[in-house]
């Protein structure tokens, strides 16, 4: 099982927080290798089912659809989940919840202080990836706030996701710093909340691809 700081091809890109098919589709153009819809109704970016099931329907294969939620109702997630491929649990979901489901999920893990990461590794152990973004008291996700990429492990028993404050500008050093698996975007590739910008999304493909060459 691919592990984090095993030797990666490239690095995967997911570009979350899309609300406009024109944005669905500017983001494919550029090379996402996935998108992600906000389907907690406490974002500026969230989509209700109506909006995730029309959006959805415009990805291509090989593009991977994740549902993004905060603490869900499971009533939400088995609505959703005929659009998705992939779940991502960005609250304080417990492994038993997450498992539950019964879909392929990822976990993310807001970096507190005294998060024990190998540990959660463990309890997490059927996510097929972590998501590790920044910590702000109060906020589930999506502060636009990076962290101290060194506190990641040099590996790790699952693979890394690394979100938090990414942009076209830091992202090549975020990449050569914690060399994750893959890196997920949503602020730093926007005009405005659920609104992106298709330049600064081709802009972090190409950082993105500089910094794996
Ligand atoms: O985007 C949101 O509104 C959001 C709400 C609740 C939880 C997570 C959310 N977004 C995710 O947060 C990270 C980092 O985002 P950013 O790049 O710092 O803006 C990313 O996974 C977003 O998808």
């Amino acid at each position: 099982m691919l592990e984090h700081g095993m030797s990666l091809g490239r690095t995967r890109v997911k570009f979350c927080g899309l609300t406009r098919p024109e944005d669905v589709d500017a983001a494919v153009a550029a090379g996402a290798d996935a998108l992600g819809f906000v389907l907690w109704s406490g974002s500026r970016r969230a989509v209700d089912i109506e909006r995730l099931a029309m959006l959805s329907a415009r990805v291509p294969a090989f593009v991977t659809r994740v549902g993004l939620f905060v603490d869900p109702d499971p009533e939400l997630v088995a609505s959703a989940a005929e659009h998705l491929d992939l779940l991502q649990f960005h609250g304080e979901e417990t492994p038993a919840f997450c498992e539950a489901v019964g879909r392929p999920w990822i976990k993310a893990l807001r970096m507190r202080d005294k998060l024990d990461l190998p540990q959660a590794a463990r309890d997490y152990h059927a996510a097929r990836a972590l998501l590790l973004d920044a910590y702000r008291p109060g906020v589930p996700g999506g502060t636009g706030e990076t962290f101290d990429w060194t506190r990641i492990p040099a590996s790790l028993a699952k693979p890394v996701i690394l979100a938090g404050g990414l942009t076209p500008a830091n992202a090549a050093e975020a990449i050569a710093s914690v060399r994750p698996f893959a890196v997920d975007v949503s602020g730093g590739i926007e005009a405005a909340p659920g609104v992106k910008d298709a330049e600064l999304m081709a802009d972090f493909l190409k950082a993105v691809r500089r910094a794996d060459t």
